[in-house]
């Protein structure tokens, strides 16, 4: 059944509120590997200028770790708090990161998978501070097996199957964007301001929720889908665009 379009958000907004910016497929356009999203001055120029626009309130909230979040966009956020690990790592604006221990098992599962795929140049074993994917963009028939694969390793330890697009993780339980979102707004400069959260994925989801649930609203980029979000706009560029216009 298709589901009813949202309106794009309105101009206002922002005003007054907090921003919680995703990375993929919001801020950046998707690419073959999760090591080819390219960055442009551009990007880099809107982003500095938001800490002064927002009193501070802004956030990157990626499913990415903290240290490849800086890899990619470096100074340029100094003063921006930032969510890594889908939720699980927290670094306020001019703080340090907030990470609990790497489980041993996911050790094993990187082992396994990277074993499984090895022959195949096509698939991604993606290594990641607390977690580790495997990416089928360029194998797509290899899906199920290996959403099956990660399924196993997490109902046998405990951990989260994580969907993404075209990527299937095995990360740490017990967190979400939503539950890191909630936390940075305890405090200052998010506390009291709602907060308005940008995102393209599932991972993205609990953070739709959260932010609705704390008066503000999410917008999707991307169609139109099942989603917490109350606005939506079409792609990465739109976004982009709109953001310039309106922060
Ligand atoms: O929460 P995000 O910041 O959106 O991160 C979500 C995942 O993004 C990356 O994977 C996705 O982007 C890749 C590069 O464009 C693409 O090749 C892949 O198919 C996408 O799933 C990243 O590699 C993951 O670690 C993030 O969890």
């Amino acid at each position: 059944m298709p589901y009813q379009d949202l309106p794009p958000p309105p101009a206002g907004l922002l005003d007054d509120a907090g921003l919680f910016l995703d990375f993929d497929g919001t801020l950046v356009d998707l690419a073959d590997r999760p090591d080819g999203v390219v960055v442009g001055d551009s990007l880099h120029a809107l982003l500095r200028r938001l800490p002064d626009r927002l009193g501070g309130r802004v956030a990157i909230v990626s499913g990415r770790s903290v240290e490849q979040i800086d890899g990619f966009l470096g100074d340029t956020i100094r003063d921006f708090a930032v969510v890594g690990s889908h939720g699980a790592e927290i670094r306020p604006a001019g703080g340090t990161t907030l990470l609990p221990d790497r489980p041993a098992s996911l050790t094993a599962a990187e082992r396994a998978f990277k074993d499984r795929f090895a022959d195949d140049p096509r698939i991604v074993i993606e290594i990641k501070t607390l977690g580790v994917a495997i990416h089928y963009r360029g194998a797509p028939e290899v899906e199920q097996e290996a959403h099956a694969l990660v399924d196993a390793f997490a109902q046998r330890d405990g951990l989260t199957a994580q969907a993404g697009k075209m990527m299937i993780e095995l990360r740490m339980a017990g967190h979400d964007k939503g539950t890191a979102i909630a936390t940075l707004c305890e405090d200052a400069p998010f506390a009291g301001h709602a907060p308005v959260f940008v995102g393209d994925d599932l991972t993205d989801e609990p953070g739709m929720v959260v932010a609705a649930h704390h008066g503000g609203a999410g917008i999707l980029i991307g169609p139109m889908r099942d989603t917490a979000a109350a606005y939506r706009l079409d792609d990465v560029a739109a976004f982009l665009d709109w953001l310039e216009k309106n922060a």
